[in-house]
């Protein structure tokens, strides 16, 4: 028994297919075998401890029965021995199995705070909301879910209001073994001493708030926090403020209940049918905690407050964090008087989606606005929960974004979801610095816009003092991760707003700043889950794929000798490259998919699309350039792929795409990939039957590009997609007319290559050459300087000195797509035809205007 159990202890540390080890591993020990899953399966663990208790039990009661003590000892410590082996030092089989466990979805580690949950168990879904109210998502893949519970995540749960004895209940009620008094201990502690202590903006001025003035008095013993408080009359005074009396429940717009109401409203009216009988989804985590979103019931009397000085509110709510009294930001909105009410709605027929609802009911759910961030996945609908979120506020509203695109898609989707009016609603940027008519209104522009503090023109300055010195109800930042760049934090203190509500996809930077958020906005108050979203039909499904290009001989060999940025040239032009990619935009083509090609750098991406004859834009396209390409795109039925570089990573809304290709890309960048992948997730065709979007990096076949890719794909893995990884594509050399077949050719290509300037390896090259992104008015700045250091050594001609390189490079770009259009072999006669009479309609179109 002993030599048998070894062996299978070898084979088991082996792999998941190797259930079937496990298998006779329960029948040797006694158990019978034959409800566990089939070899290949994934583990069903709940099953296989079902199975070692039950066997275990069985032990224990014969050997009761026939009173041998020390035979039971025994077989117990040899039991435990055999399960040890599997988990090694995660061996928590101390942690004695709840009978009805099998029924229960969740695992705790004692040790790490991981929360492992079964997400095929019957009631995952709502495991779920509870977990991502309580810790952090760590990986969600399809069977097993892991969360973490930190110190952070605990702060966003009391925000929301949960209470730290409903956190240990819940988890006591969904894990399968009693929480491990390690667990509790640390709930207990992490949570005593949040919650105590807000940051609240009054007439202008910043005080920290509490019901204990001890708290108080204790924070006041800290340097930062001493030396930040403003001596004034009414400091450390009991702050009594004026007890408004409470409006009843607040109804956020666009949601079920709101729809009820306003049916309630109008029944009986003739015309207006009766409300749909649409029953509310049970929530069980709600009902399990008893958190039912209660209107919060404070007695002012008690508060006591001091003032702090407002260029140093950065660093106090760090220091606050640090001292584990982290400061939470609620803005009773409904009581204040003293900012002017903006009187705005959601359209009546505008309806947001469960989810949407469910976000915002965190931020919403005592009657106050809570400061905090929201999570969803791209194409998900961010904007319309930030518009529903103003929408409830009614109160002036600043909005800020990465992009002047951006910039004009916000405006566009306020006019569009709510019945905001022109006269209400103002932009901000390089080109257009609009103030909204009346006391209060809406602002949108760039964080770049408001956070630049130089070369200010006077009509920047004037709108500066516009923004600072007001008191905003609400600010929403969009693409909330790229706050903590050290220029953009400022934006957070420089403007003065009861709330923030941040916005984002993906909550990762690769360096470690993303922790920040949690004192700068808030804590994070809802993350929604990709897979879910796809599943509900809310986003497209993608297949995503690594495609494995093997680099040719020539190519590999300069590939290793060269030591500079040009191996990156080397690996992105492959011949084997530009021909999986012509097969695969062939191929997708013929299916009928549209299809974007994203290559960062730029040399590339013009190499490609000119040999490849496909229309492509990058930061040199002017903007009239640009609109044509996205029109024959959206449009043109003989336009169906076309060549972005990084300028389209974001804020490009093409719901005609269905297929990406990426050719070249951003190092390692797990945001970037996301983001990428974010331009299919809204195809209009995603609710087609059996639909599937698609998603291609091609790779150079060991290349550091591998090394890249991997990590690159990190966060699209941990939420639950996989990656097929494709070494040969059938097909490929019978394509007629593929580039780069012989050996000539493709060693013209890589004297090209070699010939090339070292700078054409670049991939920020793009952005700097141009200063524009699809609108054509963003600058550099707009990326941070992570990406962009100020000063950089680059090799360069004495024409790149005198500027005259960027002058001819910009040229030959604007008239790049012509030329191509120019060089194109003659088209079959039905195209010329059709073109004819486009090309007579569009004049007749023109005539038309003119007429007008
Ligand atoms: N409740 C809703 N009802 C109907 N359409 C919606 C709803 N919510 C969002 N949409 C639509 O979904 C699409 C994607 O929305 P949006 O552009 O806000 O996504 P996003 O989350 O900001 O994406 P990204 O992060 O990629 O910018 C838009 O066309 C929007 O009109």
């Amino acid at each position: 028994m002993a030599t048998a159990s070894t062996s299978k202890r070898q084979k088991w540390s082996g792999d998941v297919d190797e259930y079937m080890d496990v298998e006779e591993y329960v029948s040797d020990s006694g158990a019978e075998s034959s409800s566990l899953v089939p070899r290949g399966t994934t583990i069903n663990f709940s099953a296989l401890t079902r199975k070692l208790a039950e066997a275990r039990r069985a032990r224990n009661t014969s050997a009761a029965a026939d009173g041998e003590e020390s035979m039971l000892d025994a077989h117990r410590r040899q039991q435990d021995s055999l399960v040890s082996h599997i988990f090694m030092q995660h061996d928590f089989s101390w942690l004695h199995l709840k009978p009805d466990h099998a029924s229960r979805p969740l695992w705790i580690s004692p040790e790490d705070c991981h929360i492992i949950l079964e997400a095929f168990s019957p009631i995952a879904e709502q495991a779920q909301d509870f977990l991502v109210a309580i810790s952090e998502p760590v990986s969600r893949p399809a069977f097993i879910h892991e969360y973490k519970l930190t110190p952070y995540s605990l702060y966003a749960a009391v925000s929301v209001g949960l209470q730290t004895e409903d956190i240990i209940e819940v988890l006591n009620r969904l894990s399968k073994v009693p929480v491990p008094e390690s667990i509790t201990s640390l709930i207990r502690e992490r949570t005593h001493s949040y919650g105590k202590v807000k940051l609240v903006l009054k007439h202008n001025k910043y005080y920290i708030e509490s019901t204990y003035p001890e708290t108080l008095q204790f924070l006041l013993k800290d340097k930062t926090i001493r030396d930040a408080r403003v001596a004034t009359d009414d400091a450390m005074k009991g702050f009594a403020t004026a007890k408004a009396p409470m409006k009843g429940n607040l109804v956020i717009p666009g949601t079920r209940e709101a729809e009820k109401k306003r049916d309630e409203a109008t029944a009986g009216r003739p015309g207006v049918p009766p409300a749909a009988a649409g029953s509310r989804d049970g929530d069980l985590f709600t009902s399990i905690v008893g958190v039912e979103g209660d209107e919060i019931d404070e007695d002012d009397e008690n508060v006591h407050a001091f003032e702090i000085d407002d260029a140093k509110i950065d660093d106090v709510k760090k220091r606050c964090n640090e001292l584990e009294y982290p400061m939470l930001e609620e803005y009773d909105f409904r009581n204040d008087t003293i900012n002017p009410n903006l009187d705005i709605d959601l359209k009546p027929a505008t309806v947001i989606r469960p989810y949407q609802e469910t976000s915002l009911s965190k931020m919403f759910g005592n009657g106050r606005a809570r400061s905090g961030i929201i999570v969803l996945p791209c194409g998900a609908g961010k904007t319309l929960v930030g518009i529903t979120a103003a929408c409830t506020i009614k109160k002036s509203c600043l909005v800020l974004c990465t992009s002047s695109v951006s910039v004009m898609q916000w405006r566009q989707q306020f006019m569009q979801w709510s019945n905001v009016t022109d006269r209400q609603i103002a932009v901000f940027t390089a080109d257009q610095k609009e103030r909204f008519a009346g006391e209060s209104g809406i602002v949108i522009s760039t964080y770049s816009m408001v956070a630049n503090t130089h070369n200010r023109s006077h009509e920047s300055k004037k709108m500066m003092e516009f923004l600072t010195s007001r008191e905003w109800g609400f600010i929403l930042l969009d693409e909330v991760h790229v706050v903590p760049a050290a220029m953009f934090r400022r934006v957070v203190t420089t403007i003065k707003a009861h709330s923030k509500l941040g916005l984002t996809a993906t909550l990762v930077r690769e360096d470690q700043k993303i922790e920040d958020l949690n004192y700068m906005i808030g804590p994070k108050l809802y993350e929604a889950n990709w897979m879910d979203l796809a599943a509900k039909g809310h986003i497209a499904n993608v297949q995503c794929a690594e495609v494995w290009c093997p680099m040719t001989p020539e190519f590999y060999r300069e590939y290793l000798r060269e030591q500079s940025r040009k191996r990156m040239l080397l690996y992105c032009m492959n011949p084997k490259k530009f021909q999986a990619c012509q097969f695969l935009i062939n191929y997708h083509e013929s299916r009928g998919d549209k299809i974007i090609v994203f290559s960062d750098n730029v040399y590339a991406l013009e190499a490609y699309a000119k040999k490849l004859r496909k229309p492509y834009i990058h930061g040199g396209t002017g903007q009239v350039e640009r609109m044509r390409v996205l029109q024959w795109f959206q449009h043109d039925s003989n336009v169906n792929t076309i060549f972005l570089s990084k300028v389209g990573d974001t804020s490009i809304d093409l719901p005609e795409a269905t297929c990406l290709i990426q050719i070249s890309s951003h190092f390692g960048s797990r945001r970037q990939e996301a983001q990428r992948l974010g331009r299919i997730l809204r195809a209009k065709r995603r609710n087609d039957e059996g639909f599937n979007a698609f998603f291609y990096s091609l790779v150079s076949k060991d290349t550091q590009e591998m090394f890249y890719s991997t990590k690159r794909q990190q966060f699209l893995i941990d939420q639950g997609y996989s990656f097929k990884v494709i070494t040969h594509l059938d097909g490929l050399e019978d394509l007629p007319d593929l580039v780069y077949k012989t050996k000539d050719e493709q060693i013209e290509l890589i004297s090209s290559v070699l010939l090339a300037n070292e700078s054409e390896a670049e991939l920020g090259s793009d952005i700097r050459a141009s200063e524009g992104d699809l609108s054509g008015t963003i600058t550099s700045k707009d990326f941070g300087p992570a990406k962009f250091p100020t000063v950089q050594r680059t090799t360069g001609s004495l024409t790149a000195l005198s500027g005259a390189q960027h002058m001819s490079y910009m040229e030959q770009n604007k008239s790049a797509n012509k030329k191509l259009a120019r060089d194109a072999p003659q088209r079959h006669k039905l195209f010329s035809k059709r073109d004819k009479e486009k090309a007579a309609a569009r004049k007749e179109a023109r005539a038309a205007g003119r007429a007008q």
